[in-house]
């Protein structure tokens, strides 16, 4: 008989965070980072990361005159997730490619449940229909105050000509909710999840998130 040989995958980076945090920016940082390694890198973006989960984010964040009730969200953001999965996550770590998105099931908790107030008991329901085994192997959530992180969004909306989307366009409270609940998800998990003070010039926030990479990666070889 054959010996058991455990299967080998590539590993699965998150960034998580509020709106305006530097996610997006940091994001390049991280693949650039990894593929300066030698790394095979994917990267990615949620809701979305293949053409029909693109086309869920846009119903996910376009205004319309029909409310979008708080369950179908929830819902749509996860047939979003199981697309985005089926169609590139799971074949790119399959091949032993590493995979980086912008945002994850950690922000259905933050946004669905902490912001919407979603019982996270069936966010978990959904989250192991459609995820099965597969969780991020490391989470940096850039976190720093509500109010300069909203002064720089504002000023990239500014500087792009762009109107709020649907989640943008929320009151404080519920961004307040949305940092709680992932502040406590890191808590809870601080083996994945690495909070990084956001706050600080660029450099000193790469500098935390080139740190992270360095001991975990280390970690994994
Ligand atoms: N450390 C930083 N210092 C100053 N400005 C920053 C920093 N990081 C990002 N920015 C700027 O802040 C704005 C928001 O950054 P970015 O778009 O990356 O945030 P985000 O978390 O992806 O936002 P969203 O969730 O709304 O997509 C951008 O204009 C970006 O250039
Ligand atoms: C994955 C995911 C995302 N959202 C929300 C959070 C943001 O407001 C938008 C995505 O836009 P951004 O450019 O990344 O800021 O979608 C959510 O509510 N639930 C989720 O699971």
């Amino acid at each position: 008989m054959s010996p058991q040989v455990t299967p080998t995958r590539g590993r699965f980076i998150t960034l998580e965070g509020g709106e305006g945090v530097g996610k997006s920016t940091n994001l390049g940082f991280v693949v650039d980072f990894l593929r300066g390694q030698g790394i095979e890198v994917v990267e990615t973006r949620e809701p979305g990361g293949t053409p029909r989960a693109e086309a869920m984010r846009q119903l996910l964040l376009a205004h319309g005159d029909e409310p979008l009730d708080s369950d179908a969200e929830l819902l749509l953001v996860f047939a979003a997730r199981a697309q985005h999965l089926a169609g590139k996550i799971r074949p790119a770590l399959e091949r032993g490619a590493w995979v980086v998105s912008d945002r994850f099931t950690d922000a259905t908790f933050a946004y669905q449940g902490g912001g919407r107030g979603i019982d996270a008991e069936r966010i978990a329901l959904l989250e192991q229909f459609v995820q099965r085994e597969l969780a991020p192997d490391l989470t940096l959530l850039l976190d720093m105050p509500l109010e300069a992180a909203e002064q720089r969004l504002a000023g990239r909306l500014d500087r792009r000509g762009e109107v709020r989307d649907r989640f943008e366009q929320e009151q404080r409270d519920f961004f307040e909710r949305v940092r709680d609940a992932y502040l406590a998800r890191a808590a809870a998990d601080p083996q994945r999840m690495s909070v990084i003070d956001a706050s600080g010039s660029l450099d000193e926030v790469q500098a935390q998130i080139a740190q992270q990479l360095r001991n975990r990666t280390a970690a994994w070889s």
